[in-house]
């Protein structure tokens, strides 16, 4: 213990329970400095944008409302972060800066590159896990090399002891105050210009405690239907946490801490659930070993895939009018909520990438601008999946089918009927194929394909046709 002061620089771990580097910087005695520095130049082209900047202002906001109550304050800053550290330990008279990890590829160098800088200043650095359950330097195969495959890295880590959350002791902590020092939450500019996520307002809460809430309400029912549930986008089945680990308004240790206390994990609910926190892992786990895969495919042999770039397609496909109902009704609720439901992000995505020829990454692109979610590890790997080009990979001959899709998993059409209401009065025989449908049934709906709702941009046949033949094509090079 001592009385030097600690900055304690906050990024994707926007709370104050369990917080590794907070509990750290209480036990380290002193008094406490904790800022958010706004440095989008450092992730270069995956600097967060869009609407993950709007929950990122939110999540701010709310975390510096929380240590307002407890008696500190959270400070701003903008510009390079170590210019930034160091101007502020000059200012404030700090002598330890204490962080939680990253692990994408530009944060691993600039982290390192600090630390160095700082401790040959003399300052006191530590930095902590609080973002994973397992961080990937920790999982290895039998043979030391990194898991490109999950089940294998399931296994591996599944039986693994779980660290508990930290207990944060923020009765003993003392915080650093300075009306005049840093600017304003309003001055990172962090809500975009465009007045589209407004809309976002109505369907997020932001906060620590409706993490927690969510998770709690999602534990008292629907986990235990997860297994099938989930699948079902007009179900809310699923937790939604998705916005909230990624910011880190709540950890992979609280989850799997209520998950244990409120459930049996052999049960298929819960113990489904589990794995999906432990795919967020495995993306983490790929992305820290293959830092390159956000702009490479990490199978070589797809680098030269001929894809079409077609920007009139990407742009239908973007504003959800591609005649295929299910990915419309995906694009349109991706667009409203900034969010969209797991089994359409398979559906859309292979829709462009496979129907379409368009390159994966436009499609990473346009998740990356619209999500709220938008997280480098898990879009990567969702989106190389659907290009069957990354880990544990869908196979790029096996095609989607939009049609069989959505009368798996919309049997009743109620999602489609719910975000494109054009198509709200066809009947749900037709829902997911209205080309099906006799013109006087059309009629009777009110919808004219062509003019109400598109035609679809490509017939499946064709366009799964087009996908085989490119893929042979790689194949054979
Ligand atoms: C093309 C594509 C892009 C994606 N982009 C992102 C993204 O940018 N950010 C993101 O968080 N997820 C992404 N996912 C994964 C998944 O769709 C979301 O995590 C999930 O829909 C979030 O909803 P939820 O919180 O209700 O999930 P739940 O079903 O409640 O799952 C709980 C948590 O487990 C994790 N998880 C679940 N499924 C996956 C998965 N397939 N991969 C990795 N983690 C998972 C998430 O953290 C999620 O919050 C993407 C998937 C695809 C197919």
């Amino acid at each position: 213990m001592s009385n030097k002061l600690t900055i304690l620089w906050l990024r994707q771990d926007l709370r104050l329970n369990d917080n590794s580097a907070l509990q750290a910087a209480i036990e380290a005695g002193g008094p406490i400095l904790p800022v958010y520095i706004d440095d989008r130049e450092a992730m270069g082209d995956w600097a967060p944008t869009g609407a993950s900047l709007w929950f990122l202002h939110r999540a701010l906001e709310s975390l510096e409302a929380s240590f307002k109550k407890s008696g500190g304050q959270l400070f701003y800053l903008k510009g390079d972060s170590l210019a930034e550290l160091k101007a502020l330990i000059d200012s404030s008279g700090a002598g330890r800066v204490y962080w939680n990890r990253r692990y994408e590829g530009p944060h691993r160098e600039r982290d390192a590159a600090i630390k160095k800088a700082l401790r040959d200043a003399g300052i006191e650095v530590k930095s902590c896990n609080t973002s994973l359950l397992n961080e990937p330097h920790t999982v290895s195969t039998g043979s030391g090399q990194p898991y490109k495959v999950y089940t294998p890295y399931w296994r591996n880590v599944k039986e693994r002891k779980l660290e508990p959350p930290v207990e944060v002791d923020l009765k003993t902590a003392d915080f650093y105050t300075n009306k005049s020092m840093g600017c304003q939450l309003e001055d990172l500019k962090l809500l975009p210009d465009h007045p589209w996520h407004r809309k976002l307002e109505a369907y997020w809460d932001v906060s620590e405690e409706s993490a927690m809430k969510y998770l709690d309400k999602f534990l008292a029912e629907p986990v235990a239907a997860y297994d099938t549930d989930r699948d079902l986008p007009r179900v809310a089945g699923t937790s939604r946490l998705s916005p909230y680990l990624h910011w880190g308004l709540i950890g992979p240790r609280q989850v799997m801490e209520r998950l244990h206390a409120t459930h049996d994990l052999r049960e298929q609910g819960p113990q489904t659930y589990a794995k999906e926190i432990y795919w967020r892992e495995f993306a983490y786990n790929v992305l820290y070993h293959f830092p390159h895969t956000p702009d490479a495919p990490l199978q070589e042999k797809y680098a030269d895939f001929p894809w079409e770039y077609d920007k009139s397609v990407l742009k239908q496909w973007q504003q959800g009018r591609t005649g295929y109902p299910i990915v419309d009704a995906g694009m349109r609720e991706l667009y409203e909520t900034g969010w969209m439901h797991n089994r359409v992000r398979m559906i859309v995505s292979s829709l462009l990438v496979k129907h379409l020829l368009q390159d994966w990454r436009d499609g990473a692109r346009w998740f990356w601008d619209t999500l709220v979610d938008a997280d480098l590890a898990s879009n990567t790997l969702g989106w190389q999946w659907s290009g069957g080009c990354g880990a544990d990979a869908a196979p790029y001959f096996r095609i989607f089918n939009p049609m069989t899709q959505g009368k798996k998993f919309d049997p009743d059409g109620d999602y489609v009927k719910h975000w494109v209401p054009e198509l709200k009065h066809i009947p749900t025989k037709f829902i997911h194929e209205p080309w099906e449908a006799p013109p006087s049934v059309l009629e009777q709906a009110g919808c004219q394909l062509g003019e109400d709702y598109p035609e679809p941009i490509i017939d499946h046949k064709k366009g799964r046709e087009r996908a085989l033949a490119a893929f042979d094509k790689v194949k054979a090079s």
